[in-house]
């Protein structure tokens, strides 16, 4: 069981491991101080299997926990690609910089840099935080030219979010945009990946198994159910092998040793151009969205 190796290419000269390692959702640690051990354990584990690619993000209270598991892991750091966050807020509006935050992020991950740093959200404002959408991303411009930032990114922005940035006039362009991507929730918002493909953006895909975890019971069920048979895989591996073979970047995660195993091996079988195509037709008949729901800017 192993990626192999298996990458995405960036848009700028790095590389990014095909599959990753998620530690928001079922790890968020909203207003706890402590260290959750079980996460760095899970997170020890996870790496040592061949997870290379941790997503991280400032609101998920998880660096304490990257950073140990990685000390604590037997891959070094520089084989292992590391993702932050900066979160602008909602109710209560982020005033410090993207510069800023990252530079306390380093300090909790114990890292020198990370490998790709995303805006969470794009509800930024001048009025809400003291700086535009253009001037948080020449903030982490900043952290580019700097070395502390690899890559660049944004996270469940719209086409219109990223026009916004590109009509800039950027030095650095963002290179990823993390959004909810499901074989039932194929485009998050209007024309999002073929956007994403045509601008060099590589699409991640985070709440991949919604369909499974929390849609199950959908008109999918009987066709996964047939794919796993014949190649005997599970139903996870067979949503996370069409979210790969749809050229998107799968960001999953699980608190169960059998699951990581499983996740990570996805890349020994591949399914036929017509069963992608059969789970993305199937998969169009029904939408389902876990998260940002009530936000209308994604209607
Ligand atoms: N940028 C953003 O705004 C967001 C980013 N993210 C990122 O993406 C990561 C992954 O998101 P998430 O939605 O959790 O991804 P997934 O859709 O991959 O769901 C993972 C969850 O599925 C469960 N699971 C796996 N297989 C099964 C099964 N066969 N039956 C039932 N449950 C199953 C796991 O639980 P178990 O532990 O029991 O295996 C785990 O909690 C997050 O941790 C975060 O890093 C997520 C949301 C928003
Ligand atoms: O992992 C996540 N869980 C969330 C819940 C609400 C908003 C963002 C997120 C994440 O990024």
């Amino acid at each position: 069981m192993s990626l192999h190796g298996k990458v995405f290419k960036l848009a700028n000269e790095h590389t990014i491991p095909a599959v990753g390692y998620g530690t928001g959702t079922k790890w968020y640690k909203a207003g706890v101080n402590e260290l959750d051990t079980n996460l760095v354990n899970t997170l020890v584990k996870a790496i040592d299997l061949g997870f290379t690619h941790i997503d991280g993000a400032e609101v998920y209270n998880t660096n304490e926990e990257i950073g140990e598991a990685i000390i604590k892991s037997k891959v070094k750091r520089d084989n292992i690609f590391v993702t932050s966050k900066y979160w602008p807020g909602v109710d209560e509006p982020n005033k410090q910089t993207p510069y800023d935050s990252l530079k306390a992020s380093l300090s909790k991950l114990k890292l020198e840099y990370v490998d790709l740093y995303l805006i969470h959200t794009p509800f930024i404002t001048k009025e809400k935080n003291g700086f535009d959408l253009v001037e948080a991303w020449n903030s982490i411009e900043k952290l580019v030219d700097e070395g502390l930032v690899k890559s660049a990114g944004v996270s469940n922005f719209t086409v219109e979010n990223i026009e916004t940035i590109l009509k800039s006039n950027p030095k650095h362009k963002p290179v990823v945009n993390q959004i909810e991507y499901s074989a039932y929730l194929q485009n998050q918002t209007p024309n999002i990946v073929k956007f994403a493909k045509e601008n060099g953006i590589l699409i991640e895909a985070y709440g991949p198994l919604g369909p499974l975890t929390k849609a199950k019971g959908g008109p999918l069920d009987s066709v996964l159910e047939s794919l796993a048979k014949k190649y005997n895989k599970t139903d996870s591996q067979i949503l996370l092998r069409w979210v790969l073979e749809t050229g998107v970047l799968p960001v999953t995660t699980s608190s169960k040793e059998e699951r990581i195993k499983s996740y990570l091996d996805i890349l020994n079988f591949e399914l036929t151009s017509d069963e992608v195509k059969q789970i993305s037709e199937v998969g169009s008949t029904k939408t389902y969205r876990q998260f940002f729901s009530n936000y209308s800017i994604y209607d």
